[in-house]
């Protein structure tokens, strides 16, 4: 066993991490470029606002040169995919930046799964998506399945725990699967993130908002892309567990979500933080 997998077994080494990461991007509020879906922009760049990062939902090919190499991490998503995105994705992604890449609904077409298996090429550090994207990428396939259901998940993330560490593997990115645990591997380790509440799947976006979250966390850790993975994993369960105990449904859960985000102190991340390595 590694140093870094001792330290790890200790479920109180992850809060710390987890609050020393928050910290950090509180104080250094990274400067973060989004090249994602028009459902999630507004609440990507809230969830990053709230966590003290700086959101920029910058898109256009003619932009990338100038701008993408000022920023300190790059956020690429695939969920409403077009021609005259892929090309900005392509650039932003081989700008020397560390970048984290969202594959939504990745098996929705063959178009889309091309795009997914090129970005990945580019060395994403990460790679976060729902079990169901992660089974497709895995295994480049386009749904047949009856009950395949777009944008979200009709798998849950411990189906894909085999699915992502061949990616993770074949890619040498590290790839988070999100679900009511989330799982983060990097083909050799497996770390375990189990905050969160089922009504976050109610809100649009939040899994894109989640890896926007993840993309400020690498900005401040690009040299350990899992840790940085699975922290922003659980603190933004964490904000979804303490935003649901006022909230009703998924409207004020999204408000109460992003609130929580901004109001984190130490106290509650380090004793409430909840990862593990798995054996
Ligand atoms: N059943 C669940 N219980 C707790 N948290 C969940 C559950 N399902 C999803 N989440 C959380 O919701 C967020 C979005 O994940 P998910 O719904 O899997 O992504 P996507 O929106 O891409 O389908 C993540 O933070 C994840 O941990
Ligand atoms: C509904 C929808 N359609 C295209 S992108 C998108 C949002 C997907 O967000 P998430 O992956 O977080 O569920
Ligand atoms: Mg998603």
């Amino acid at each position: 066993m590694d140093d870094g997998a001792k330290e790890q077994r200790d479920p109180a080494w992850w809060g710390r991490r987890a609050w020393s990461l928050l910290s950090a991007v509180r104080a250094r509020a990274p400067l973060v470029q989004c090249i994602t879906n028009l459902v999630s922009m507004d609440i990507a760049a809230n969830a990053l606002l709230a966590a003290g990062a700086s959101p920029a939902m910058v898109h256009s090919l003619r932009e990338v040169p100038d701008f993408t190499p000022r920023c300190d991490a790059v956020y690429v998503n695939v969920g409403t995919l077009s021609e005259d995105w892929l090309p900005s994705m392509r650039a932003a992604a081989s700008a020397g930046r560390p970048w984290v890449l969202d594959p939504v609904a990745a098996a929705a077409s063959g178009f889309r799964m091309e795009a997914c298996v090129e970005l990945l090429a580019l060395r994403p550090a990460v790679v976060r998506g729902n079990a169901s994207e992660i089974l497709a990428l895995a295994d480049r396939s386009v749904a047949a399945a009856s009950n395949f259901k777009g944008a979200d998940s009709s798998h849950e993330s411990v189906d894909a725990l085999e699915a992502a560490k061949a990616l993770a593997l074949s890619s040498g990115a590290v790839v988070a699967v999100s679900g009511a645990v989330d799982f983060i591997t990097n083909g050799e380790k497996f770390v375990g993130a189990s905050n969160g509440v089922p009504m976050m799947q109610k809100i649009t976006a939040t899994g894109c908002a989640v890896t926007a979250l993840i993309a400020a966390f690498v900005a401040i850790e690009p040299s350990d892309a899992l840790v940085a993975a699975a922290c922003a994993l659980a603190i933004f369960g964490l904000a979804g567990e303490i935003g649901m105990e006022s909230s009703k449904g998924p409207a004020s859960l999204r408000m109460h979500l992003i609130d929580t985000l901004y109001c984190l102190d130490e106290e509650t991340v380090t004793s409430r933080v909840r990862i593990a390595l798995r054996p």
